[in-house]
């Protein structure tokens, strides 16, 4: 079954850009992958931030315990890194059942689907990455699976075809996203569990950083730890990358310990700034600020200013610069706030119908 776990679904990921390269990128590169197995949580109780869906989670997995059922399908929505691979697989651990992992982009033919779904064992966690590439065939195969459990089965073709109906084992279904928007209305509809993940903020990030630090064998006082928090962009993803990176730097220039000063000295040089900024963050605000007067300026617009694909701004650049209110979506289209101009010690466009216009006593 080579449809399974293979590395061809990262090929094959969805935005490409230069984003890859970028050390404060959300996105999963190749040298992220063995370092992620290590350091993620297995158990709820480890997993840090998130209340709100931690909770909702708890619940959850407690009723369907007790009841002796397989839990309710569910769906991970948020931004990339921000941990919705590591709770699909603590879901699978908590209920004490098998995971498979595939994804949309890997599942290219129904045969595919079809021996996946009627391989499951009872209960078991299928978990479904990136699902808003699924193909839409694929898609209403699914919905009697996750309906009924049955799926229907045509064999031979034209006037002699047979439909088939199979009957697969009740089963989790866990789907996760980061564009939750492109899923049609009967596919949400199909989920019992919605949990959105959101960034996190410095404490949690500061946590996360010590306990990856622990399992690393990192010496860190708790000011590395949150120089390191803050630059994260909200996502453990990147905290964990610049903590491997201050660590290396650690190693080679100071005596091994992270503490304040190696931190900031190591982010300084690898060039990532308080806001965890980097080069194509700065050029993006840069772009809208003085190529377009601040904004709006149209996505596609803006995509072709920078020599970037519309999906990687959207997905990856975007979500954070407007979490820490640097960037605007409006009708019109992208739009620099005044904190934007700020960050760059760029005075604030007072002309009339200019966004975010200071008050006569600013
Ligand atoms: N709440 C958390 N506590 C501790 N570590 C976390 C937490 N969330 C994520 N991580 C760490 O961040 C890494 C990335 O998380 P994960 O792969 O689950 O993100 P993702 O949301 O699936 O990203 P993508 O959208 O790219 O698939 C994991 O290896 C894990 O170590
Ligand atoms: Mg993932």
């Amino acid at each position: 079954m080579d449809f399974l776990n293979k590395k061809r679904f990262d090929s094959s990921r969805s935005p490409k850009s230069a984003d890859a390269e970028r050390l404060v990128s959300a996105s999963s590169v190749g040298e992220d992958a063995a370092f992620e197995l290590k350091l993620r949580p297995t158990q709820l109780r480890e997993f840090i931030g998130q209340a709100k869906a931690k909770e909702q989670l708890a619940i959850a997995l407690e009723a369907a315990k007790s009841r002796g059922e397989a839990l309710d399908h569910v769906l991970l929505f948020g931004p990339p890194g921000l941990g919705k691979t590591t709770l699909a697989t603590i879901i699978a651990n908590e209920m004490n059942v098998g995971f498979q992992q595939t994804s949309g982009p890997a599942l290219q033919i129904q045969g595919d689907l079809t021996a996946i779904l009627t391989n499951l064992r009872e209960k078991q966690v299928l978990f479904l990455d990136e699902i808003h590439r699924l193909q839409p065939v694929l898609e209403e195969k699914l919905y009697t699976a996750l309906e009924d459990y049955k799926l229907d089965i045509i064999i031979g073709s034209g006037p002699a075809a047979r439909t088939h109906v199979m009957e697969i084992r009740p089963f989790t279904f866990v789907a996760a996203t980061t564009r939750p928007g492109l899923l049609s209305s009967p596919l949400r509809s199909r989920f019992g569990i919605l949990l959105r993940l959101e960034f996190y903020n410095d404490d949690d990030l500061r946590f996360i950083v010590e306990r990856s630090a622990e399992v690393m064998g990192v010496t860190i006082d708790a000011d590395g730890a949150s120089e390191i928090a803050m630059r994260s962009r909200g996502t453990p993803r990147i905290a964990n990358r610049l903590l491997r990176r201050v660590r290396d730097y650690a190693q080679v220039r100071a005596n091994g310990i992270v503490d304040r000063a190696t931190a900031k000295a190591a982010l300084q040089m690898l060039e990532v700034d308080e806001h965890g900024f980097d080069e194509l963050d700065r050029r993006l605000l840069m772009t809208i600020i003085e190529k377009y007067d601040g904004g709006p300026v149209g996505l596609n617009t803006l995509a072709a200013a920078l020599a970037e694909e519309e999906d990687a701004l959207e997905e990856v650049y975007e979500p954070f610069l407007m979490q820490i209110g640097f960037l605007d979506r409006t009708p019109r289209g992208r739009v620099a706030t005044r904190r934007a101009y700020e960050h760059f010690g760029i005075p604030v466009p007072t002309k009339a119908g200019q966004y975010d216009r200071p008050t006569l006593f600013e």
